[in-house]
């Protein structure tokens, strides 16, 4: 019998988020860029007596350890699918936490993806990769790129995937913010702010949102100025708006030689594409010396899915 399973998942970056209306279930359809980089939570599985979360990390202290815990929604949706329900609440959930929490990086949706991809392995439930997605999509909007990584545009609310060919490594330098931001609360803010732009436009009629071919164009021939041109986040409005502080983080970095800046999807993390390592490290150097955020990401993408690291059956 597997002792234990570990399994390594990607933090993302959004490099195109563009929102359309308010749908009646409360969701935004979502032309969603998708790009995973190599900043990552280690979610690991063992047997126990019953559920148990534990998380290690410098914002461990952030991250629910109860049942709302994604990864323990992600073993329970499992367990309960493959009629484990008696003995599937047997888990002990640890989470090595390295994502920034509540920073529009999905740290919580890797570790859905994660726990439910370990706890697959450990329990030799041999569920296919489709009903995998499935069960990501019920965990959030984020979830099922968190197992697939790479690059993808998401539609629907984001968990309708389409892979997308990437040719080249693009390298970012991310800026951690004091505290987080509310995804709802965000998509809230760009829903007001649209409406009191005086378009006198509806949140509900808002033209369909559209992946850019400039840069899905960009992505396929691995050109970073390409990228940084075609960019782009409806909510960073927003996320300004409820964080006025991230402006001055964002001029930061612009000043520093970023080929972009912007908020990494609901924030309030901020995400600056450079040219290459070096740039990189004197991009990441300024926004340390700036005081403008708590801490300084260096990474690069794209990265791979969630993987096994150790352990199976
Ligand atoms: C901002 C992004 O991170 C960009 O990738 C995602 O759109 C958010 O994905 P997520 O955190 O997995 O969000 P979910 O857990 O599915 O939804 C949380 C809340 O965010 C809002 N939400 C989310 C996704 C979406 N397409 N439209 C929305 O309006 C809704 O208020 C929803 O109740
Ligand atoms: N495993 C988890 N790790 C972190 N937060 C979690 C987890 N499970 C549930 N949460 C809750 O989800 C909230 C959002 O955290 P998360 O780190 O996923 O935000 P995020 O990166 O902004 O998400 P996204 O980019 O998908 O919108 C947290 O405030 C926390 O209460």
């Amino acid at each position: 019998m597997t002792a234990s399973v570990t399994v390594r998942v990607p933090a993302k970056v959004n490099v195109q988020l563009a929102v359309g209306g308010l749908r009646p279930d409360g969701f935004h359809d979502l032309a969603n860029v998708f790009l995973a980089v190599g900043l990552y939570d280690e979610v690991t599985v063992a047997p126990a007596d019953e559920l148990r979360v534990t998380c290690t990390g410098p914002d461990a202290g952030q991250v629910p350890l109860d049942r709302t815990n994604l990864a323990a929604r992600a073993a329970l949706a499992l367990a309960e699918r493959h009629g484990r329900d008696g003995r599937g609440g047997g888990v002990h959930i640890h989470i090595d936490k390295d994502i920034p929490v509540a920073g529009g990086m999905a740290g919580g949706s890797a570790d859905g993806a994660g726990a439910l991809l370990a706890c697959d392995a450990l329990w030799g439930t041999g569920a296919s990769r489709e009903e995998l997605l499935e069960i990501c999509a019920e965990l959030g909007s984020d979830v099922p790129f968190s197992l697939v990584g790479g690059a993808a545009l998401g539609r629907g609310r984001g968990e309708l995937l389409t892979p997308l060919e990437v040719g080249g490594t693009f390298h970012w330098v991310f800026a951690v913010a004091d505290g987080g931001l509310s995804t709802p609360a965000v998509y809230a803010e760009c829903d007001r702010l649209r409406e009191t732009s005086g378009t006198g436009a509806g949140v509900a009629d808002v033209p369909d949102p559209e992946a850019s071919a400039a840069l899905l164009d960009a992505l396929r021939t691995g050109d970073a100025a390409a990228l940084a041109a075609a960019v782009s986040n409806d909510l960073q409005a927003a996320a300004v708006s409820l964080r006025p502080s991230l402006a001055a983080t964002l001029a930061a970095g612009t000043e520093a030689g970023a080929l972009a800046a912007m908020v990494s999807g609901s924030g309030p993390t901020t995400a600056f594409l450079v040219t290459d390592e070096a740039e990189a490290a004197k991009v990441a150097d300024a926004l340390r010396a700036s005081g403008t955020c708590r801490s300084v990401r260096v990474t690069s993408g794209p990265a791979a899915g969630a993987t096994v690291l150790r352990g199976s059956n």
